[in-house]
C-alpha cells in the first residue's frame, strides 16, 4: 500500500470536526513537548513514536491534539505538566484555595532539567531545551503553525499526517512536500513556549484526576483526597492486590506450604488451638516465651539459645512454650493487636496458611485476611507529595496493611537504581532482608535477597511517607516457615493514632534515638559536605535527624 499523503486522493479522509471520537494508541505517544489554547481548547503538542524510528529519523511527527483524544496518554501529559513552571496563570480550580502553588514531585528526570535553572524551577528557556533534542534530523525549511498547504485544519499536524483507524488516531510519515514541514530540533519553537506560558492546563488536570478516581475504584476502602493543589498521584502506577514477581524470582505454591496438623483443630477449643503455641507446628521457629517455661523445658531451652547463636531466627523451637503474636478479640469492633513482645521485639510473626487444619477461625490470622481499616491517600501541604492517612482510629499493635509491589531480583533493582539515578535512590524499594545470615546455606545475603519496589506497581501503603518519629512500623509477616525470600511486610500501628493523622514510618528502620543526641548528630551533618547534595527530611518531628536517607 503507498504511504498516504495529504495531496494523495486515496487517503483516509483528514481528521477535522467532531474530533473527541478518536484517541491515540498509548504506544503511539514517545512524550508531549508544549500545549496551547486553541478557539478555547487545550491543546496538547505530541510527539509520535513512529516504529523502528530513533529521534534521527525523518519520520518525526508532531501534532496538537485535544485532552479527549489523550484520554489513554493521560500519563504523558501528567509528565508533562509536573515540568512545568510552578505558577502560571488560569490553572487554578475554583474548589482549590486561590495561591495555591503547584509542588514538583521529586524524580530523576526534575533534577536533571532543574539543574539549568538556578531557582530549581523550570524557566520557559530551561522547558524548551527538554524537547529539542539535536539528534532530530533537520527536515528543511522551517515552516509555521499554519501553511496553505496543509489540508489537516485540526489537529495541526508536522512532517506528517493522522489517519483515522478502528477509533484510534494513527500517523503516517508522509513525503509528499505540501505536509507541513518543520525543523524537527525546533519544536517546541519559542512562540510555542510563549503561548504555552499563558494557556492553562485545566482539563487536563481534570481529566487526570477523573482518571485517577477510576484506577482507584478497583481499591476498596480507599479515597484520594487534594486540597492542596490540582495534581494527581501518577497514572504511571498500577494498583494490585498481591506482590508480581518480576524475572528471575521464584516463590512457593501456597499449596505446597507446609501447614500445621494434628494437634490443631479447625473447632480449636482447649489447649487445640494454635494460641496454645507449644504445639502448633507453625510456630516452629516462633519467639520463645520463656515465663512459661517448665522445668522439664531447661535443657532444651539451652540448646535453643546456643542455636540462636548461629541459626537466628531459625532456630529450632519446637516443644517449647511460644510467644502468640496477637491478641485476637471476640468482640470484632475492637481490632486485633500485636501483643507488646512482638511490637518491640520486631520478632518474625508467623501465621498459618491454607495447608493448616486449623482452619480460617484460627486466631493466626490476621495479616493475611488483609487490610480492615479505610484509608485516604492525600496530597501533604508541605512538599512531601503524596502521604496516607485513616479515617478511624488505630490502636497501638493494631494491623493497618502490607507494602506490595513488584518482587525484584538484586540485579533488577541494581539497573533500575541506575537508571532512575543516585537521587531517586530506594525511594518506592523494600528488601526482604530479615532472613539475611539466617539461611543455613549461607547464599542468602543482603546482595542476593528480593526487593519489593512499588514505584510502578502496588498498594496505598506505597505513598506512606517517612518520619524520624513514626507512627507506624513494618513487621515481617509469613505464612511459610521454609520459604526466607518472600514474606509479607505489614505496617503496624505502634501508638494509638486518632483519625486523620498522617501514617508514617522510619525509611531507615532505626532504634529510638536519644532526643539530646540529635542536635549534635545534625551540626555535624550539617557541616559535612557529604551531605550537602542528600535529600532533606521534612517530617518536622522533634528527632528529625534532617535527612531522608540517613
Ligand atoms: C515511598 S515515597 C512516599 C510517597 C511520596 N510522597 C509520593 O508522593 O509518591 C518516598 C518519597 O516521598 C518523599 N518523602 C517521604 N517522606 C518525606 C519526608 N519526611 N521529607 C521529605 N520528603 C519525603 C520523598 O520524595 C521520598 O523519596
Amino acid at each position: 500500500m503507498p504511504p498516504a499523503s495529504a495531496s494523495s486522493s486515496s487517503r483516509s479522509p483528514p481528521i477535522s470536526g467532531a474530533r473527541t471520537t478518536y484517541r491515540l494508541r498509548v504506544s503511539d505517544v514517545s512524550k508531549i513537548v508544549c500545549h496551547r489554547l486553541q478557539n478555547s481548547t487545550e491543546e496538547y503538542l505530541v510527539r509520535w513514536k513512529i516504529a523502528g524510528g530513533s529521534t534521527a529519523n525523518k519520520s518525526t511527527i508532531y501534532s496538537w491534539h485535544c485532552v479527549s483524544e489523550l484520554s489513554k496518554c493521560l500519563h504523558y501529559v501528567q509528565e508533562y505538566i509536573e515540568k512545568l513552571p510552578k505558577s502560571r496563570p488560569n490553572t487554578a480550580f475554583v474548589a482549590i484555595p486561590a495561591g495555591a502553588s503547584r509542588k514538583r514531585k521529586f524524580s530523576s528526570d526534575s533534577q536533571a532539567i532543574g539543574s539549568s535553572s538556578s531557582s530549581g524551577n523550570l524557566t520557559p528557556r530551561d522547558w524548551g531545551h527538554v524537547s529539542r533534542e539535536p539528534s532530530v534530523i533537520s527536515l528543511g525549511s522551517s515552516s509555521s503553525t499554519t501553511s496553505e498547504a496543509a489540508p489537516l485544519q485540526t489537529p495541526t499536524v508536522y512532517n506528517g499526517i493522522l489517519q483515522r483507524k478502528e477509533g484510534r488516531i494513527v500517523a503516517k510519515k508522509s513525503d509528499d512536500p505540501a505536509i507541513q514541514r518543520v525543523d524537527a530540533r525546533k519544536l517546541p519553537d519559542q512562540s510555542m513556549l510563549k503561548d504555552a506560558t499563558q494557556a492553562p492546563v485545566t482539563a487536563a488536570e481534570q481529566a487526570i484526576q477523573a482518571a485517577f478516581q477510576a484506577k482507584l475504584r478497583s481499591v476498596k476502602n480507599t479515597e484520594w483526597e487534594n486540597h492542596v493543589d490540582n495534581t494527581a498521584p501518577s497514572l504511571n502506577f498500577t494498583f494490585i492486590s498481591d506482590f508480581v514477581l518480576g524475572k528471575g524470582v521464584y516463590r512457593s505454591d501456597a499449596d505446597a506450604h507446609v501447614g500445621c496438623e494434628n494437634p490443631c483443630r479447625p473447632n480449636m477449643g482447649q489447649n487445640l488451638g494454635c494460641e496454645y503455641p507449644r504445639e502448633c507446628a507453625c510456630l516452629e521457629y516462633a519467639a520463645v516465651d520463656k515465663d512459661l517455661l517448665k522445668e522439664g523445658d531447661v535443657a532444651r531451652y539451652t540448646q535453643y539459645i546456643e542455636d540462636r547463636k548461629t541459626d537466628g531466627f531459625l532456630a529450632d523451637s519446637r516443644g517449647l512454650p511460644k510467644r502468640f503474636p496477637y491478641r485476637v478479640s471476640k468482640d470484632r469492633i475492637v481490632p486485633s493487636t500485636l501483643m507488646k513482645f512482638y511490637l518491640e521485639q520486631r520478632y518474625p510473626i508467623y501465621e498459618c496458611n491454607l495447608n493448616c487444619d486449623c482452619g480460617p477461625v484460627c486466631k493466626s490470622r490476621v495479616v493475611q485476611k488483609g487490610r480492615k481499616v479505610p484509608l485516604v491517600i492525600f496530597k501533604t501541604s508541605n512538599g512531601r507529595g503524596w502521604g496516607v492517612y485513616c479515617k478511624e482510629h488505630l490502636v497501638k499493635g493494631e494491623f493497618i496493611d502490607t507494602y506490595i509491589g513488584e518482587v525484584l531480583t538484586n540485579e533488577e533493582t541494581n539497573r533500575r537504581e541506575e537508571l532512575a539515578g543516585k537521587d531517586n535512590k530506594a525511594s518506592y524499594l523494600y528488601s526482604l532482608d530479615k532472613f539475611c545470615g539466617d539461611d543455613p546455606n549461607n547464599e542468602l545475603t543482603k546482595d542476593t535477597c528480593y526487593v519489593v519496589d512499588g514505584q510502578h506497581m502496588g498498594g496505598p501503603t506505597r505513598f506512606i511517607n517517612h518520619s524520624c518519629e513514626p507512627n507506624c512500623q513494618q513487621y515481617t509477616v509469613s505464612y511459610n516457615k521454609h520459604d526466607l525470600r518472600i514474606y509479607d511486610l505489614a505496617f503496624f500501628a505502634v501508638q494509638d493514632i486518632p483519625p486523620q493523622t498522617e501514617l508514617t514510618f522510619d525509611y531507615m528502620d532505626q532504634d529510638e534515638q536519644e532526643l539530646e543526641d540529635v542536635p549534635r548528630k545534625r551540626e555535624a551533618k550539617a557541616a559535612d559536605p557529604a551531605y550537602r547534595d542528600k535529600q532533606r527530611c521534612d517530617c518536622g518531628a522533634r528527632k528529625c535527624r534532617w535527612y531522608l536517607w540517613e
